[in-house]
């Protein structure tokens, strides 16, 4: 059953009535009106589907007889079109059959006529009670169906599942790797994944950035101290046959750089002040932003440690090269979000979808997950709009045009939505395709206003 807005229990309750005869039918809505229910009548069963077209309704009270159809019928059409609404059928006469095949239709109960207000009421409290436990039951199962650790790789675009299959023959051998992407890409927990896939998944992850410590600290954090007050292990011993991971490798000072590689060729070190070797046994996973054969070249960076661990490298493309994963981790990010927010938000509108699958992502996963959650804290009902994302994400935060002139107004709103297309559809036949411009002039305004493809 897909999610909708009329679930939400914080919406007005919304009741539509189908009954031909208009006494009884304004009669039951004021009634309900005046019961705090947001009242829709109809007389036929054609009015009654057009309007389920165009509005939520949670649930429908339908007579049976009704001049254009019976309310049976009605009810399984409005259970294909609104499977979300409830239905409750109102029956001249209290016969076992009516009541039997209302049931087996779909409906939830019903009301014999003369309907008794206090009847009506009673039953649609029930009603909306058992609606209300019955989606958040839904959801709750939605969520233990799905695994909820937070390290799991989300995303089934093509460079994930090449990705998995690499982790997963690299896991089993144990042996060191580099973790090449740009901040946000997931290193990290493509870094736990290996660990946690690898033979040696009972055995500690320890993970250190190799950038945020003075050097004295790193050092001894590292490869362990047994000097007076500052007296630890380091981790490369505490990790055992675990896994070290090295978080930004390219900010590690040059002389500890030297340290790490005489600690991965002879497979031991030594705590600083002490007179012991100790052995390394850990699995060192390292990873980086940057390009470290350029630092080689530059002199920051050690050429013996690169190919020490270039040996197996892994580059995580950024997310505007696996747009497809887009929606998936929406998902999953927007159920940790409101889980956490305790808000009942259950998914996005495939207009946000489509502007998320169009923006930049320059911090990549990171900047989505960020995203959704601002979004979630301003949602107001149970679905995602547009206007919930961060107002810069769409390019509204772009810089206005500088002139008041049209014309290059125009121009300049016309560079930012070619731009946006064609970054969510890189083939450019394809991008004129759904800008219904011929290839040729795509080409052409590409090279007019100037975009970068
Ligand atoms: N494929 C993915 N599925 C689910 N969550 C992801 C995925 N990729 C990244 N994330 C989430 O995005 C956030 C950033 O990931 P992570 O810290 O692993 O990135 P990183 O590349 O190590 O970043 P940095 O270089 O800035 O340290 C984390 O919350 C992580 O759980």
């Amino acid at each position: 059953m897909p999610a909708s807005d009329s679930r939400t229990s914080s919406l007005p309750r919304s009741v539509l009535i189908v009954e031909d005869e208009n006494v009884i039918r304004s009669t039951l809505a004021e009634f309900l009106a005046s019961e705090g229910y947001v009242v829709e009548g109809v007389g036929t069963v054609a009015e009654a589907l057009a309007l389920a077209h165009q509005q939520e309704f949670q649930v429908a009270v339908c007579d049976v007889q009704l001049p254009d159809g019976d309310g049976i019928n009605l009810l399984r059409r409005l259970q294909q079109i609104k499977p979300d609404t409830f239905v409750l059928i109102i029956t001249a006469y209290a016969t076992v059959e009516t009541a039997v095949e209302a049931f087996k239709a779909g409906a939830f109960d019903y009301l014999v006529k003369p309907v008794i207000f206090d009847d009506l009421a009673h039953k649609l409290q029930r009603v909306f009670e058992y609606r209300q436990l019955f989606f958040e039951n839904q959801c709750l199962r939605r969520e233990l169906s799905q695994p909820q650790q937070f390290d799991q790789i989300i995303g089934s675009s093509k460079p994930i599942k090449d990705l998995q299959l690499t982790i997963a023959k690299i896991a089993a051998a144990h042996s060191n790797v580099l973790l090449v992407g740009e901040t946000g890409t997931g290193k990290e927990l493509f870094a736990r994944a290996i660990h946690s896939t690898g033979p040696m998944q009972d055995e500690q992850f320890l993970a250190v950035n190799c950038g945020t410590r003075p050097i004295e600290l790193l050092e001894s954090e590292l490869f362990g101290s047994e000097t007076g007050g500052n007296s630890q292990p380091g981790i490369l011993r505490t990790a055992g046959q675990g896994t070290v991971f090295l978080d930004e490798i390219a900010q590690l000072p040059m002389g500890t750089q030297t340290k790490l590689l005489r600690a991965i060729e002879y497979q031991e070190s030594m705590p600083a002040g002490g007179s012991q070797t100790y052995s390394v046994q850990a699995r060192i996973i390292a990873s980086t932003s940057q390009d470290l054969m350029r630092l080689v070249g530059d002199g920051t960076f050690q050429e013996d440690l690169f190919y020490r661990l270039d040996g197996v490298k892994i580059r995580i493309p950024p997310l505007r090269e696996r747009l497809d994963d887009i929606p998936e981790l929406v998902d999953a990010f927007i159920a940790r979000h409101s889980r956490a927010m305790r808000k009942r938000v259950t998914g996005a509108t495939s207009e946000t979808i489509r502007l998320l699958m169009s923006a930049q992502w320059k911090g990549n996963v990171r900047q989505l997950d960020n995203a959704i959650e601002r979004a979630v804290i301003m949602c107001d009902g149970d679905t995602i709009e547009s206007h919930d994302l961060p107002p810069d994400l769409l390019g509204l935060g772009q810089p206005l045009p500088d002139t008041d002139d049209l014309r290059s107004a125009l121009r300049h709103y016309e560079r930012l939505h070619i731009s946006r297309v064609l970054r969510q559809w890189p083939d450019k036949r394809e991008a004129a395709k759904r800008l219904r411009l011929g290839l040729s002039s795509l080409y052409r305004k590409i090279e007019e206003l100037d975009i970068e493809t």
